[in-house]
């Protein structure tokens, strides 16, 4: 049972780190591993083919005990415990959070409501298999009786970036033939510009909303709708082949105009930034193939399990939160940098950002009260070398201290030897200067590298699809221990809902403003002054 009033700076191992945060700044690194010449290799730690090095962070023998003992005096066991038995954890929306089960990790309990998510989810990857083979091997025939050769995918948040990640990420996987393109902003000069270069007859629009009411959606699936109108003279395009609806609410798809037959659904119990293992991950299968599909939540599986079974200490996604409360609740560094020395993860901050900010972005413990310690760190970052021409000078040398998470792959079979090695030591050699820095005082102020910044090194056999499942389950496994120790709720996310209803407003009351704050109103009246 989860107990929902408690607050981890009641445990003896909180108070502890409290006492030995206050000399952290006697710790050196470089001394660490002077004293401890295993420190390498004790502090790592390897899993199907992802490496975790944590050598290199702010932490003596002494913290990493508390750490420990922090994961063990919080309710992590039996939170996890209730996590895969489909337990209704996220309770400001009495849901269950079953997004593992989707990747056929085996319920420890199986009730009533987690048999019926497990079996909405076989049917839905038996639709999935056959759309996306239909699809991929053109028996998939537009109004024209053409087969598909662009898909457009229109979803936002988690209904947009898990499948842009994945076609990104695994892209040497995907179909030939067939082209993809990802609209998620309500800003029409995308969509419009996109449709200009596109052929209506061999076009397949996949709509993916979990509530099919998101306002940027709906209008870009509109914009979608017009334009077939306009170029095939069809009355309604939403309900023929060139259409694919995905969601929670099929009626909600039905009203829209969507067959029937073409509806996926999924659970309500998958969190929107956790569903690309559901059949949000439709346009995934159609890319990169069903087995694929199949083979990234098989890694994600794997994770699960790893997750499961090992003890806190070799436990990845634990290690990581550990040391990410480490310095976002005791050293007081409130980010984090993702650093992906590889260009195809490109989008992986942003994903990480939705994962985790919109997970644990919170002020109120489960209970209710207020928290009286951080939550959630601010994510951010983009892959390098990139990043090191932009923002590294602050990494070195800026007053803030900044974790980082550089992630890299040994291989890469779409590059060569060459420029990847370049890319690898680029990542080695930053994470090694971020530790050492370099003081030399013959030389100018400007030239000090004060060094002593951590970060943790992820470096992957190769970006494979098992792989890659591994990655992103990791880390939203650390994002679930991380909210369970601070007992908030990492499920809900009410915080956007005020701007979505103040946008309402905002275009219902277009002529009278006035009710609204000075600057806004002032605002307002100054677009349409200008608005032609
Ligand atoms: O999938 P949808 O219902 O269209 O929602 C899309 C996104 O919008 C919301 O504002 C939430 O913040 C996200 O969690 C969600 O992924």
């Amino acid at each position: 049972m989860i107990e929902l009033d408690s607050s981890p700076t009641t445990l003896p191992a909180w108070q502890n780190l409290v006492q030995l945060a206050a000399s952290a700044n006697d710790i050196s690194i470089t001394d660490l591993f002077k004293q401890d010449p295993d420190r390498a290799q004790r502090m790592q730690v390897q899993h199907d083919g992802l490496l975790l090095d944590y050598s290199k962070n702010l932490v003596n023998p002494s913290i990493w005990q508390q750490l420990i003992s922090l994961a063990d005096q919080s309710q992590l066991k039996d939170h996890r415990s209730a996590l895969f038995a489909g337990e209704k954890i996220n309770v400001t929306e009495g849901r269950s959070v079953c997004h593992p089960l989707l990747r056929g990790t085996p319920a420890y309990e199986t009730s009533e409501a987690v048999k019926k998510v497990i079996a909405e989810n076989q049917n839905a990857h038996v639709k999935i298999q056959d759309i996306s083979e239909r699809i991929r091997n053109g028996e998939w025939l537009g109004s024209t009786g053409k087969s598909i050769q662009s898909v457009i995918h229109i979803g936002i948040g988690g209904s947009g970036l898990g499948p842009e990640l994945c076609c990104q990420a695994l892209k040497g996987y995907a179909h030939p033939q067939l082209d993809f393109y990802f609209i998620s902003n309500v800003d029409g000069a995308e969509i419009l510009s996109l449709l200009k270069t596109l052929d209506p007859e061999q076009t397949l629009v996949i709509v993916a909303s979990k509530t099919f009411t998101t306002q940027e959606t709906l209008i870009n699936a509109k914009a979608t709708i017009k334009w077939f109108k306009d170029r095939l003279g069809l009355t309604s395009p939403q309900s023929t082949n060139h259409f694919i609806g995905i969601t929670t609410n099929p009626d909600n798809a039905e009203q829209f105009g969507i067959a029937a037959e073409h509806i996926l659904t999924f659970d309500e119990s998958i969190g929107g930034r956790y569903s690309l293992w559901s059949s949000i991950g439709l346009t995934i299968a159609i890319a990169l193939g069903n087995d694929t599909f199949e083979a990234i939540l098989a890694g994600a599986r794997d994770m699960d399990r790893h997750f499961l079974k090992e003890p806190w200490g070799q436990n990845m996604p634990v290690i990581m939160a550990l040391l990410g409360i480490w310095y976002n609740n005791f050293l007081k560094a409130p980010s984090l940098a993702v650093i992906p020395y590889c260009q195809r993860l490109q989008l992986l901050p942003a994903y990480l950002q939705q994962l985790d900010m919109e997970s644990n972005g919170k002020s109120v413990r489960c209970n209710g009260e207020s928290v009286t310690y951080e939550t959630g760190p601010i994510i951010w970052g983009q892959t390098g070398t990139n990043g090191q021409h932009a923002f590294f000078q602050l990494l070195h040398q800026g007053t803030h201290l900044v974790p980082v998470d550089f992630i890299g792959t040994a291989n890469d079979p779409l590059s060569e030897r060459e420029p990847h090695d370049v890319l690898l030591n680029n990542m080695l050699a930053q994470s090694a200067a971020l530790m050492k820095g370099k003081q030399d005082h013959s030389l100018p102020p400007s030239r000090f590298y004060p060094g002593n910044r951590p970060s943790n090194v992820l470096l992957l056999d190769e970006l494979t699809p098992n792989i890659f499942g591994q990655l992103i389950a990791l880390y939203e496994h650390k994002v679930f221990v991380q909210g369970s120790i601070w007992n908030i709720n990492s499920f809900d996310q009410w915080g956007v809902e005020l701007g979505k209803e103040m946008t309402s407003g905002l275009l219902s009351d277009q002529n009278d403003t006035t009710h609204m704050d000075p600057s806004t109103n002032f605002l307002s009246q100054f677009i349409k002054d200008k608005t032609r």
